[in-house]
């Protein structure tokens, strides 16, 4: 009696029978990592033949526009199918009402038309916010009180996304996180004859002490001197929240939706899938990336291996892609 407790049906069930061989983990591989699950994320900057390092991104590193069409090169050759864009400007060029985000000349702007001129098939996501181009660093426009207003902030987006529409931009990617803004951005773009731009809202995006090394990427963080985004990036402690913000940006017109940070939230990512069903992405934000590079520079964590597991983890969680600074060396080890 006592001698079948806890034993299940063994030994007919041998779960380990299908890991014995590769061949048998192959066959019964639930999920794949693909190339066509990647987004570069890449920084640009003013200059010619110029690239600069980020100390707390290592092996990221900002480029000139001029250098932006052999990057696309290089990537379209590696199957990843699209970049997003994040200018980093001048403190001389960043104001308190952020015009420089929607001047059809901008960084932002130039970066579109190089990339479409060069390698036309790679598409081009670029990011709606204000951060890069407010002297605070917020995302939008503050008032008197040091309050980001949100109605105001958004006819500003407005004219940054069609700004980048007009440049040429596949996709527009909110991620300012204003109430209202997808559906204001759609109606715009509808209106100014976009109607195949898409919208990657980052629908679900959390105020998170993760972004630090992009704010240090972008040039916000000295600006920024501690100020929180609280008032508009969503509470870490919320799950329901989540899903609520993914449903109404979908209603406004979004094509797809995004939960960032990526690894801390996939249970927000499994959630959003599973209840809405719709393209859903994932960012594997500049924090995580940090940590993992810290980790293999000291040779506590295998390189190569960790790379993929962590961007396979999004897959198994449900998204659909996932935005990594990892992109370009995740396709490589996938085609090697
Ligand atoms: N609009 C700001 C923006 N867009 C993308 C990121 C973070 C990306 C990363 O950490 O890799 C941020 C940072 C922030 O909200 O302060
Ligand atoms: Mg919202």
């Amino acid at each position: 009696m006592s001698q079948n407790l806890g034993r299940g049906a063994y030994p007919n069930t041998r779960l380990r029978r299908l890991r014995a061989q590769d061949f048998s983990r192959r066959l019964v591989r639930e999920n794949q990592l693909s190339c066509d699950d990647l987004i570069l994320p890449l920084f640009v900057i003013e200059g010619r033949s110029e690239t600069q390092r980020v100390a707390s991104m290592p092996g990221v590193e900002r480029l000139s526009v001029d250098l932006l069409a052999n990057k696309a090169k290089s990537l379209q050759q590696l199957g990843i199918p699209a970049v997003a864009l994040f200018p980093v400007v001048d403190p001389s060029v960043k104001s308190d009402c952020a015009s420089a985000a929607h001047d059809a000349n901008g960084l932002a702007q130039r970066a579109v038309r190089e990339l479409k001129n060069a390698v036309p098939e790679l598409g081009v996501i670029t990011d709606v916010a204000l951060d890069p181009f407010t002297s605070h660093g917020q995302d939008g426009l503050m008032d008197h009180s040091g309050y980001i207003v949100n109605d105001e902030t958004v006819e500003v987006l407005v004219q940054q996304a069609l700004s980048h529409a007009a440049a040429g931009a596949d996709m527009v990617a909110p991620s300012d996180m204003m109430d209202g803004r997808i559906g204001a951005i759609r109606t715009a773009l509808e209106g100014a004859g976009h109607s195949n731009t898409l919208i990657m809202s980052y629908a679900a995006k959390y105020a998170s002490a993760y972004y630090g090394p992009f704010r240090d990427a972008v040039g916000s963080a000295g600006n920024l001197k501690g100020g929180s985004k609280a008032s508009y990036q969503m509470d870490p402690a919320n799950s329901d929240e989540a899903l609520h913000e993914c449903a109404l940006d979908l209603q406004e017109g979004a094509d797809m939706v995004m939960v960032k940070p990526g690894m801390p939230y996939l249970d927000i990512v499994r959630r959003v899938k599973e209840e809405l069903r719709v393209p859903t992405f994932a960012y594997q934000v500049s924090g995580e990336y940090a940590m993992h590079c810290a980790a293999f520079e000291n040779g506590w964590l295998q390189r190569e291996a960790v790379i993929l597991e962590s961007l396979l983890a999004f897959k198994r969680a449900g998204a659909d892609g996932i935005l990594t600074y990892f992109a370009e060396e995740a396709a490589q080890l996938l085609q090697g």
